[in-house]
């Protein structure tokens, strides 16, 4: 048996005596760690795939989880490339796959979601088939650390809004441009990038900017196949600023850090995720948290490494002349928002809809008949709702004929 030595302790293959199998030496793992005078929970042993009589024991001397993990810096260069947010506890790296997946991250106050953020943006930042968009209503707080490695960052309900149809009307384009080549998905790269929207305080948004909220469920439902992502965090994670569910049911990576309510684990997580042994609400200290993802659905803790504010300084002002362009169709989409197709504004309620449109609408506004096209409604509906949002000052001629918010 010959040790490999690694930060956290060692490990070494192990040949079974004939007739042994793995369970009988599990069984042993507490005899095994008094022996080599261990803490609890020291000693994993894995079999070995290729052979039933060999297995590697791997001895954690160092808790992983002890103290703060310093940040190695990105590893991802592709949104192909799987992001490393962490370490679980058996020191084994946290690797997780975000192309064509929206995430959410969720936690009480002072959990550490910012820290993940980081983590995230870290490695996004060195990506070179990403778009990054921000939206930060805590007045850019958050994410103006990274301002020179995002493309747009919105901090106010209106500039969140504007932001956020811009990302449906290139949800849009793609998805035309896709069906008319008959190309299932956009695949990322330097020149046709992917555009990731990182939302920090989704609950803040629902409750300021509703109709930012109908693009937000829209992308959600409609932006994965078209490389258009959602990254959101939020510290309240109530049935209204989960659309009932709705939008939690689109992410696939749910990053739960420490929860002060039993009920928030399913909020998060799940419908069940508290009873199938996922504990968030016994976590201990910031950065530490359960991932829920293709290929770990299993109740592991992990804890995130920690991205310092230098670090942030640096890997910003490192990568921020290495950022893509949004490929010429995207831009143009967000250019001309009269040709947008038809979906721009969605949702089945025609008032929401007009909301978002108008909310949306470029600075010279949007004609009658464009609303008209983009709303599914008729002349003398479109010209009633108007006069009334107009009244109520929710909406206004820009110049003859031409509406906006
Ligand atoms: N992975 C980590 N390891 C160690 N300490 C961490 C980690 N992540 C965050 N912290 C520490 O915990 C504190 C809170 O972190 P952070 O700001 O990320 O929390 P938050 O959940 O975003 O808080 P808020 O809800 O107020 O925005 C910070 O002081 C930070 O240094």
């Amino acid at each position: 048996m010959s040790a490999v030595v690694d930060t956290w302790g060692w490990r070494a293959l192990m040949k079974l005596r004939p007739g042994q199998s793995i369970s009988d030496v599990v069984a042993r793992v507490p005899a095994i760690e008094s022996a080599l005078g261990t803490r609890p929970g020291a000693v994993r042993v894995e079999q070995d795939p290729a052979h039933a009589g060999r297995c590697t024991m791997r001895v954690v001397a160092l808790d992983p989880h002890a103290g703060a993990i310093p940040w190695p810096g990105p590893v991802a260069r592709s949104l192909a490339d799987p992001m490393e947010l962490g370490v679980f506890e058996d020191a084994t790296p946290v690797r997780v796959p975000l192309l064509r997946r929206h995430a959410l991250i969720g936690g009480t106050t002072d959990s550490g979601k910012s820290g993940v953020l980081n983590v995230v943006l870290g490695n996004l930042a060195a990506c070179s088939d990403v778009v990054l968009w921000g939206i930060d209503l805590k007045g850019g707080m958050e994410l103006r650390p990274w301002a020179s490695c995002l493309a747009r960052l919105a901090t106010t309900p209106e500039e969140a809004t504007r932001l956020l149809a811009d990302a449906v009307a290139v949800l849009d384009a793609r998805a035309h441009a896709s069906s008319r080549d008959n190309s299932r998905v956009w695949e990322p790269t330097a020149s046709a990038p992917a555009l990731v929207i990182v939302i920090d305080e989704y609950a803040e948004l629902a409750d300021t900017a509703p109709a930012a909220v109908t693009h937000a469920e829209s992308i959600a439902r409609r932006g994965r196949a078209v490389a258009v992502d959602l990254l959101t965090a939020t510290q309240r994670p109530t049935q209204k600023a989960m659309g009932g569910g709705a939008l939690r049911s689109q992410m696939s990576v749910r990053v739960c850090l420490r929860v002060r309510e039993r009920r928030d684990v399913d909020l998060i997580l799940d419908k069940g995720m508290l009873a199938a042994g996922w504990h968030p609400h016994t976590l201990d200290a910031p950065g530490k948290f359960y991932l829920l993802a293709d290929g770990h659905n299993q109740p592991r803790r992990a804890r995130a490494y920690l991205v310092t504010d230098d670090d942030v300084r640096t890997t910003a002002a490192r990568y921020a002349d290495q950022r893509p362009e949004l490929d010429a169709l995207s831009q143009a989409a967000i250019d001309n928002p009269v040709s947008r197709p038809a979906e721009i504004a969605t949702g089945p309620d025609p008032e929401q809809a007009l909301i978002a449109a108008l909310a949306g609408a470029p600075d010279e506004g949007l004609r009658v008949a464009d609303l008209m096209r983009l709303i599914g409604m008729g002349r003398t509906w479109i010209y009633e709702r108007l006069q009334a949002h107009a009244a109520a000052g929710h909406a206004r001629q820009v110049t003859r004929g031409r509406w906006r918010a």
